[in-house]
């Protein structure tokens, strides 16, 4: 099991950089996104989350952990600009959860574990969830999506459970 890095650890707003090759340590790395995501419980993992800064994301909509999907160095394009809303949480910002308005329809292109390239269209909270942890690749938190004041209160509240914690 890896560890999460919790807002507002400066490590979680580094950007992540493209993957040049997809190796057996890549693959091992994902083995054990999975297993994490799994424990979390949670149903999307960036490699930044777990303090690794590559563009590596897992994810399983699904209810029985039956479609894992892995993205190597993932894009996103809008298939439909209409907002969807979400109550959005995460694991590296445990115990908040906060309206998010997304693009309701994209195209996903990544690469899977082997390097492949692949396409997918999606909505709901698969896209959601595509959408929310890019944004972990770029350094983004759903935090920032919301008011300062609302934010400066999570941050206070976290800081104040890992000063009780360490
Ligand atoms: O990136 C993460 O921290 C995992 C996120 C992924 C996610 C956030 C918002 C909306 C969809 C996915 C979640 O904490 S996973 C927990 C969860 C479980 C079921 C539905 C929504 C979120
Ligand atoms: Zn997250």
């Amino acid at each position: 099991k890896l560890e999460i890095l919790e807002f507002p650890d400066p490590r979680l707003r580094k950007v992540a950089e493209s993957v040049t090759e997809v190796t057996d340590a890549h693959r091992a790395l994902i083995d054990d996104m999975f297993e994490t995501m799994y424990e979390a419980p949670g149903v999307g993992l960036a490699a930044t989350q777990v303090n690794v800064h590559e563009r590596i994301v897992v994810i399983d909509v699904s209810e029985d952990q039956s479609e894992p999907l892995v993205l190597i160095n993932p894009e996103v394009e809008v298939l439909d600009a209409e907002i969807h809303k979400y109550d959005e949480g995460c694991l590296s910002v445990p115990g908040f959860y906060e309206t998010v308005q997304r693009p309701r329809k994209i195209r996903l292109k990544a690469l899977d574990r082997n390097g492949e390239a692949y396409a997918v269209e999606a909505e709901g909270l698969l896209a959601v969830c595509i959408q929310h942890e890019i944004d972990h690749l770029d350094g983004k938190l759903f935090v920032d999506y919301i008011s300062p004041l609302k934010r400066n209160r999570i941050r206070s509240k976290l800081e104040k459970a890992h000063r009780q914690r360490a």
